[in-house]
């Protein structure tokens, strides 16, 4: 027989769009060419005893470069993604320069070049918007709601729309937090954020964006009652287009795949109380809400109202993080910890599996047009997640890999995977296996 593949995975327990198979997967040029053999393969993997799961997409992280990339760069913070599992990063504009036209684009797409050891789209920012698109912006956000008036945000959404560009939205409104933070000036307490930025911030913000369009992407809801909103818009949306003369049909004129929304790890596992042993660290926004709205946002999670799960990795030095609780930065870290606290969260039975990998990988790679990634399929990019579901270990800052240099989740469980595989190419493996520059832009237009 000759040796027609470049990689077999065998053994393993594979994830596949037909529930997971014991089947062996056979990789040519990157890409996923059998499912199931036998065939021959001048190398081999074996999985034997693992779970083999697609490559997970964090569709929200701040890489900070160009830009404070003492906080992170791209080395760094892929580097950190490809010991979570994590094959593909979305990363989002808010970096200095700001990437808002051609110009910075292309100076970050560079920098990514050089230096990122997994597969990464770049969003905009809401700047040149035709430009961006042309330099391959994968969507136009994350749109921060607090930093623009309402006439502003409307002119940014249509553009946005018209240029057939996903919106991602940062769904707090600024006059209601502006008025908040005001009237608690005096208050130092570190709970004091989740006030002054309070849920009805996070559902005024929601309301009004979901009536200035109609294809949305909501960042990271917080609370039960953005939720709410969400699932009843979608309704009202569904309504009309029942009524609507012109029946619509493609999936992404289903109402549920126009209004699609995230959560972060940190919104699901943390909750107020948390202030108490972390202080201004978990400063982040939208701020941590109550128990309630936690347990609100794991049942949309698990519902799969709540389409995808993305990290917000916002990096900041712990030493930046301890100061004054309305000087301290906003954001916690989180790309590394995302998969395998996910992955413990299955074990603990708050998730199925599928669930997880529709949130993590099948979703992700829909919503934001990666037609190449998301899924255990022929054709596919073989980017692969080996787990040994039994090797739970505690997370500990000293052994991930941002420079932010602290986790919000030191001590918890959680299960690591044992290998990520990027295009065929084992990128790690309890130690980075491939040179800086190995990932590859998933951009519309540079490819
Ligand atoms: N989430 C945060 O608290 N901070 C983010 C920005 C953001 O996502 O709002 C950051 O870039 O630091
Ligand atoms: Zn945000
Ligand atoms: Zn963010």
């Amino acid at each position: 027989m000759d040796i027609n593949f470049d990689l077999a995975v065998s053994n393993g327990l594979v994830y596949t769009n037909n529930g997971l198979k014991s089947i062996d997967i056979w990789i040519k040029e990157g890409r996923i060419a059998a499912l199931g053999g036998p065939h021959r393969a001048a190398e081999k993997i074996d999985a034997q005893g693992m779970l083999v799961l697609p490559g997970c997409i964090d569709a929200h992280v701040h890489f900070r470069d160009p830009g404070p990339s003492y906080k992170e760069d791209w080395l760094s913070g892929s580097t950190a993604s490809a010991a979570g599992g994590i094959s593909t990063v979305i990363d989002q504009p808010n970096t200095d320069p700001r990437t808002l036209d051609r110009i910075s684009f292309e100076m970050k797409l560079e920098r990514a070049r050089a230096s990122s050891v997994v597969d990464y789209c770049i969003n905009g920012g809401p700047g040149k918007i035709e430009e961006l698109k042309k330099a391959g912006a994968q969507a136009i956000g994350e749109i921060f709601c607090y930093e623009h008036s309402d006439p502003e945000i409307v002119r940014i959404l249509a553009e946005t729309r018209r240029l057939g560009l996903l919106a991602t939205i940062h769904a707090e409104d600024g006059s209601i937090i502006k008025e908040m933070a005001m009237a608690l000036s005096s208050r130092q307490d570190p709970e004091v954020h989740s006030l002054a930025r309070p849920v009805e911030a996070e559902v005024q913000a929601i309301e009004k964006v979901s009536g200035w369009s109609d294809r949305l992407h909501i960042c990271h809801i917080s609370s039960g009652q953005g939720l709410n909103l969400i699932e009843r818009t979608r309704q009202e949306w569904t309504r009309e287009e029942t009524v609507a003369a012109e029946p619509k049909s493609a999936a992404h004129n289903n109402a549920n795949s126009r209004l699609t929304c995230e959560v972060t790890p940190h919104h699901l596992l943390l909750n107020v109380m948390d202030y108490k042993k972390q202080g201004s660290l978990l400063k982040m926004n939208p701020p941590l809400r109550g128990k309630a709205d936690s347990e609100r946002l794991w049942e949309g999670l698990r519902t799969g109202s709540i389409d995808i799960l993305a990290s917000d990795h916002a990096p900041h030095l712990p030493e930046e993080k301890g100061e004054d609780i309305w000087e301290a930065p906003a954001g916690v870290p989180g790309v590394e910890t995302m998969l395998p606290l996910m992955l413990f969260a299955v074990r603990r039975n708050l998730l199925r599996l599928d669930r997880l990998v529709d949130a993590l990988a099948t979703r992700p790679a829909r919503i934001f047009g990666l037609a190449g990634k998301g899924a255990i399929k022929v054709g596919k990019d073989a980017d692969l997640v080996i787990v040994d579901p039994k090797r739970v270990a505690e997370i500990r800052a000293d052994r991930l890999h941002s420079r932010a240099d602290w986790t919000p989740y030191e001590g918890m469980k959680a299960i690591f995977p044992r290998m990520t595989i990027i295009r065929g190419s084992v990128v790690w493996d309890d130690d980075l296996a491939v040179g800086p520059g190995y990932g590859r832009f998933q951009g519309a237009q540079l490819q």
